[in-house]
């Protein structure tokens, strides 16, 4: 089958091909219900249950694409978002238009020199030589360097394995993506500096007129959402309703509904499932009774979320 005949009509959804943000889309995908079959070796998957093509990329390439209009939609990091921006001229407006922090993807662009060395502020590099493979953040990093000519620092790219280039002499500090810190720690490297904390982003192109964007944007801030929160149900005596709504406040206010019993209510509420046990624990100490916590399979709320 020609695959490219068949792309007509149907939205250009841009995601990783690989790397460390491809499980995760997909997972988020498959919680959207969006049903596909990738052939191998193919970088083209047609959906079968909507009219949207996936087209599978390189994290880098995605803005790109998304920024010409090339696709519609896309998946990747906000570090490579900001990548492709810096570098466009400065009265250009970026076609990447961000739609949705999609919470997984966690990662700091940071400045890292050897553990062992006498540099210990980024602009001890200035002038020197720095590898990375985020040339253009890193090229405004040094630049705006206060006080010094940032501008003269040697920034040299390498595609991967970043972290090889202090010990093999190549460079005098990197700017690499941390995440545990691990790499770096069996490097013998030290972070000294942040250039962007990023995570994954649902991103649009700004002059993309398909209407299912919308559609998609909501199913998966529903999934999202669905991750992040649980149900918590209780009784309560309704004297101390007030306090438990305190503890949680819900999306807009907690349902509360009359038991059977008189004096008690039941209470009905979403909160984060970080937070969960620490709510439990002061429900139970303001004399809650049958707690319960419900997993949300998926979801469709407005963007309004309780705090975090
Ligand atoms: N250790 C990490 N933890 C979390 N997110 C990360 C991590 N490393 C990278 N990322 C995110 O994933 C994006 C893609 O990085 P990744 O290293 O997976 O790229 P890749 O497409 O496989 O390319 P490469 O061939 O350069 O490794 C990064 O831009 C960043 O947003
Ligand atoms: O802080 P950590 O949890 O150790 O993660 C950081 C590492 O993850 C990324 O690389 P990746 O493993 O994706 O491969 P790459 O070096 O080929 O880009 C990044 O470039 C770091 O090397």
């Amino acid at each position: 089958m020609d695959l490219v005949n068949h792309l007509e009509g149907r939205l250009l959804f841009a995601v990783p091909k690989k790397g460390r943000l491809q499980q995760p889309t997909l997972d988020l995908l498959s919680g959207c219900d969006i049903q596909f079959r990738r052939e191998t070796r193919l970088d083209i998957a047609l959906v079968k249950n909507l009219p949207i093509a996936l087209i599978f990329l390189p994290a880098a390439d995605i803005p790109t694409f998304v920024g010409e209009g090339r696709v519609d939609l896309g998946i990747t990091g906000r570090d490579q978002i900001a990548e492709h921006d810096v570098r466009l001229p400065e009265a250009e407006i970026s076609g990447v238009e961000e739609v949705l922090d999609l919470g997984f993807g966690m990662c700091k662009l940071q400045v890292q020199v050897p553990e062992k060395g006498s540099i210990t502020t980024a602009s001890e590099l200035v002038g020197k030589n720095v590898v990375t493979s985020f040339t253009a953040l890193t090229e405004a990093f040094f630049s705006k360097l206060e006080g010094t000519d940032g501008a003269n620092t040697k920034i040299k790219y390498v595609g991967g394995s970043v972290e090889a280039a202090c010990a093999l002499g190549v460079a005098d500090g990197i700017v690499d993506l941390v995440e545990s810190g691990e790499t770096m720690k069996a490097a013998g490297l030290k972070a000294i500096d942040t250039v962007i904390e990023s995570t994954a982003v649902l991103v649009k192109s700004r002059n993309t007129k398909n209407k299912l964007v919308d559609l998609i944007a909501s199913r998966i801030r529903g999934v999202i959402t669905a991750q992040k929160y649980v149900l918590c149900q209780y009784n309560v005596p309704r004297a101390k309703l007030s306090t438990a709504k305190r503890i949680t406040p819900g999306k807009r206010a907690p349902s509360v509904t009359a038991l059977e019993v008189y004096g008690w209510v039941a209470v009905s509420a979403m909160v984060l499932k970080k937070s969960i046990a620490n709510v439990m624990d002061e429900l139970t100490a303001e004399g809650a009774t049958d707690i319960l916590v419900l997993s949300i399979e998926n979801s469709r709320t407005d963007e309004e979320m309780p705090p975090e």
